[in-house]
């Protein structure tokens, strides 16, 4: 089975992440979209929810899709969570395996722990997140022409919201509503999260 793995703090999951999980099943050959919530983000330290509260919500936000799945293989993990060991383990399990990354992440990915051996062993598909897709073309040729690997694009509607806007609008006493599923919505507010 070809399986794409969709790593992420999702802190919290909104709908951008599920639009573009939706447009990988929708316009690759991809089965099934595994998210894979870190449980250590390597780089991100400020106003991360426990990754138990990160799972649970990923996991709400799911459950009703049969094609998306979670795992827990980074939030289980002592130390760093970092990308060639997931990957590592999910292609000991699936025929192939692909790592999905908006496209702000395209210039990050060569700094990442290993990236010379995610570059070469594992092929990417990306969603753009910025309105220029000539630049986001290119900096996936050079990519994909320097790393001898396959690297996707599927286009979709720019959405722009991150989960930093929504800790915004929480911390604002604003609304959240549209931005995450309403059961993200209803635990947020529950578990009084990123209120600070
Ligand atoms: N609206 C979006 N459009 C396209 N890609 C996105 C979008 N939001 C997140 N991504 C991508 O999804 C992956 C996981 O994102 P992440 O969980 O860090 O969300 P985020 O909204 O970027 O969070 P933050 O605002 O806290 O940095 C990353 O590869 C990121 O580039
Ligand atoms: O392995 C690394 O060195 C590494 C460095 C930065 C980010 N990542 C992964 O990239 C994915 C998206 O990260 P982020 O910060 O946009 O949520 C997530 O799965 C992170 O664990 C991985």
């Amino acid at each position: 089975m070809k399986v794409a793995l969709f790593g992420g703090t999702f802190n919290p999951i909104h709908i951008g992440h599920l639009i573009m999980a939706q447009y990988v099943l929708n316009f690759s050959q991809v089965q099934k979209v595994i998210f894979v919530p870190n449980g250590h983000p390597p780089h991100k330290i400020e106003d991360v929810a426990d990754a138990s509260d990160r799972f649970e919500m990923v996991k709400l936000s799911i459950e009703d899709n049969p094609y998306f799945d979670i795992s827990d293989f980074e939030i289980k993990k002592s130390g760093p969570s970092w990308t060639i060991d997931t990957l590592e383990y999910f292609s000991s399990i699936y025929e192939r395996v692909y790592f999905i990354i908006g496209s702000d992440n395209l210039s990050e990915i060569v700094k990442w722990y290993k990236a010379e051996e995610i570059l070469r062993r594992y092929p990417l598909i990306v969603l753009p997140r910025e309105r220029d897709l000539c630049a986001i073309k290119k900096e996936i040729e050079k990519l994909s022409s320097k790393y001898a690997q396959e690297i996707t694009l599927i286009q979709m509607p720019i959405v722009d919201i991150s989960s930093t806007e929504i800790r915004k609008l929480i911390r604002q006493n604003k609304s959240i509503r549209y931005m995450v599923h309403p059961k993200v919505e209803e635990y947020i507010k529950r578990k009084g999260l990123y209120k600070r």
